[in-house]
């Protein structure tokens, strides 16, 4: 270990700045001093954002669970008014329409009457969105104890969430898993945009979508390509889902549902390309290891693979994929958020080349990787 006290010297010395940073002292003295004044109150205000992080979301849960923000997608109202109608005191009623409004979603009048603001609008103008604040409360209560989900201590509500929407209790509550098989349809609508948006699926003539869900990201490929032959591959369970998802858009005969495990059954072959649509993420690395090897099997030479989900920074962590997406796949238990170079390298030992450079208009919804078997 001798070897390496240089490094670890190197390294302390690198740390003088941030160390210097941290000496309160300091702090008072950046604050006054005119060239770092600016730098010190920008700092304070965004670390301030981190630590009230999560007021600002449950704000936001409670605009949605009171549905005030579509009441006042009607019009602007007083204050007065919308408690009564959602059954709280006015002066409370108060308090969460000033905090819609510091953040941007509502907007207060100069009568004193609220509306909405451009985001609050744009919160109702994205499918599923809504849906998904509300199945947060799941996701909240396991970053409760960030620390305990950190050491994977208890059982998740997360983990528990999604197999009590679409196993036996759905049945029991059907309007519970109506709801979140809406989510999950609407949420994958929004991908299917963003996917199309970036890969061309032109010359292709069969795509089979693993994993395929409710099948909204076929239904969306359908409609720009009216000559491509459509595959769903999915559990046998959610087969029924696919098929009322797909029931009355006229699709139901164009697009085969084909009920199978990828973990023990054969993919189906004949596709010249294969889409992994948010499904790796869910899984551990040797699980989508057989996977990556399953679809290479089922492609033929120069077929394409499709992986498309939200994805880790790497080595530029980001905020959507390294904070809310590694922390979500982590309380569900199984998967874990990868970045693009990382599913590379796997798509690559399964024998697949990489063409081009990921892409994403919204890392935030997704990104995008295209793959080849190679000829
Ligand atoms: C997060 S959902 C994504 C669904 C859809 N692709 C989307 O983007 O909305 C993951 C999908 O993988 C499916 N899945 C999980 N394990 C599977 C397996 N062993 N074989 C086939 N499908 C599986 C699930 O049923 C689910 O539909």
């Amino acid at each position: 270990m001798a070897g390496d006290l240089p490094k670890a010297r190197a390294q302390r010395r690198g740390g003088w700045l941030m160390r210097l940073i941290a000496n309160p002292g300091f702090q008072r003295w950046a604050s006054g001093f005119p060239l770092t004044r600016g730098i010190a109150r920008r700092d304070g205000a965004e670390i301030f954002d981190i630590v009230q992080g999560f007021v600002q979301s449950q704000v936001l849960a409670a605009l949605v669970e009171l549905e005030l923000l579509r009441r006042l997608a009607e019009g602007p109202q007083a204050a007065g008014g919308l408690a009564r109608w959602a059954g709280l005191a006015e002066d409370r009623m108060t308090i969460l329409l000033q905090a819609g409004t510091a953040l941007g979603l509502l907007r207060r009048r100069r009568d004193g009457r609220y509306g909405l603001a451009r985001r609050g609008a744009a919160i109702l103008g994205v499918p599923g969105l809504e849906a998904m604040i509300r199945h947060h409360h799941a996701f909240y209560a396991d970053m409760g104890d960030p620390v305990a989900l950190l050491r994977g201590q208890g059982k998740t509500e997360l983990a528990r969430f999604w197999p009590y929407v679409f196993g036996a209790a759905a049945k029991a509550e059907p309007e519970v898993a109506r709801r979140y098989s809406d989510l999950m349809a609407q949420s994958q609508a929004l991908v299917a945009q963003d996917v199309l948006r970036t890969i061309a699926f032109k010359g292709l003539s069969h795509v089979v979508d693993v994993g395929g869900g409710s099948g909204a990201f076929l239904a969306e490929i359908a409609v720009r390509y009216p000559d491509l032959r459509l595959t769903l591959f999915d559990l046998p369970e959610v087969i029924p889902l696919a098929r009322a998802g797909l029931a009355g858009s006229g699709l139901e005969k164009r697009v085969t549902l084909c009920p199978g495990s990828f973990r023990t059954d054969p993919l189906p072959r004949g596709a010249d390309a294969i889409t992994l649509i948010r499904v790796l993420y869910d899984h551990d690395d040797t699980t989508v290891a057989a996977l990556l090897a399953k679809v290479y099997g089922a492609l033929p030479s120069g077929g394409r693979l499709i992986v498309a989900e939200p994805m880790s920074g790497g080595a530029r962590p980001e905020r959507a994929g390294d904070v809310y997406f590694a922390f979500y796949t982590m309380a569900m238990g199984t998967g874990r958020a990868r970045s693009a170079a990382r599913i590379a390298e796997m798509c690559r030992a399964a024998g697949f080349e990489q063409p081009g450079p990921p892409k994403a208009p919204r890392p935030y919804v997704t990104s995008a990787l295209q793959f080849e078997k190679p000829e």
